[in-house]
């Protein structure tokens, strides 16, 4: 596989009015992108995915740092159809049948992906006759899926392309994505869900508060952040519960004693074993549960430091 990067961010600063002051939506970011990776942008609501990637896309020119898009300025390798998005929003004309709106768009283009051949990509084959306004969230999305193909481009960005999708839309537009990941083109996507990451991106880029947090393989990024609960039937006396490692919380419901950890196994090995605590119950925690923990432990780490 080609690694040669395919995008270059150095030191990259956005920040928007706001009630008087101005947010940091992007304060210092540093990444590099190769030919051919898979890359799941995750992070909390606000955490700067958008705005990271508008500038990737050049709709958003950074205030400091640079943004470096296969060699060129973002703005250009858009024009020349070298980099396409998926965004989450975009006007669809809602008279139009899905075929006639990829005709429609791709004779905007110069040297076009085929119609059929987009439609066939993207999944949209299937629905191809019928209208905008008569498709679903997830057809739309399958739609604009096709129109950001007709350009061939070497770089793809999506932005939550899966929301709003049921279960069953959503494999299926994985499996299109999937296709499209084995030719070798290069995939950024935004997500709330870290089971897509898992399950898509080789590599995860985690951000909190206009930061990169951790960037890394995704099964490691996914141990970092796997904070879990775990609930058990439970009297312990205080010489049990000081006892207690990897524990970062401790609820009581009536009977039931809940604990938020960052080693479950280790934790359910010692109660399940060392105490009479019974009635086990395991919960991955959700992700912005797991992104403030880690946010937490990453303050206190510059804090110690
Ligand atoms: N045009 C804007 N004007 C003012 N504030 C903005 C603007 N765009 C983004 N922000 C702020 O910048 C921060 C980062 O927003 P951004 O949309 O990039 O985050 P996100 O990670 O994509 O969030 P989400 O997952 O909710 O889409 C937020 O605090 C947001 O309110």
């Amino acid at each position: 596989m080609d690694t040669a990067p395919v995008i270059t961010l150095s030191g990259v600063r956005r920040s928007f009015p706001s009630g008087g002051g101005r947010v940091r939506a992007v304060d210092g970011v540093d990444l590099t992108i190769s030919s051919g990776e898979v890359v799941a942008l995750l992070g909390p609501n606000g955490a700067g995915k958008t705005t990271l990637i508008d500038m990737i896309l050049g709709l958003t020119a950074p205030e400091s740092g640079t943004v470096d898009v296969l060699g060129t300025s973002p703005r250009k390798a858009v024009t020349a159809g070298r980099i396409s998005a998926l965004l989450q929003t975009g006007g669809l004309l809602p008279d139009l049948t899905v075929r006639e709106t990829v005709r429609m768009i791709a004779s905007l283009h110069r040297d076009p992906l085929g119609v059929e051949e987009a439609l066939e990509a993207s999944g949209a084959a299937d629905f191809a006759s019928r209208r905008v306004s008569s498709c679903s969230g997830g057809q739309q999305q399958r739609l604009r899926f096709a129109l950001a193909l007709l350009t061939r481009p070497e770089i793809l960005i999506l932005d939550e392309p899966t929301a709003g999708m049921d279960v069953n839309a959503r494999r299926d537009f994985w499996d299109s994505m999937r296709s499209l990941a084995d030719a070798g083109s290069t995939i950024i996507f935004a997500t709330h869900y870290l089971e897509e990451a898992e399950q898509f991106a080789r590599r995860a880029v985690l951000m909190n508060a206009g930061t990169v947090l951790a960037d890394g393989p995704t099964d490691e990024v996914r141990k970092r952040a796997g904070v879990a609960r775990v609930t058990v039937t439970w009297s312990p006396t205080d010489a049990e519960l000081v006892e207690l490692e990897h524990v970062a919380d401790i609820q009581r419901h009536g009977p039931r004693i809940e604990f938020r950890t960052d080693d479950a196994d280790s934790l359910t090995r010692h109660l399940l074993s060392r105490t009479d605590a019974h009635g086990l119950e395991v919960a991955p925690a959700s992700l912005d549960e797991a992104f403030r923990y880690l946010t937490a432990a990453e303050t206190e780490r510059t804090a110690a430091a």
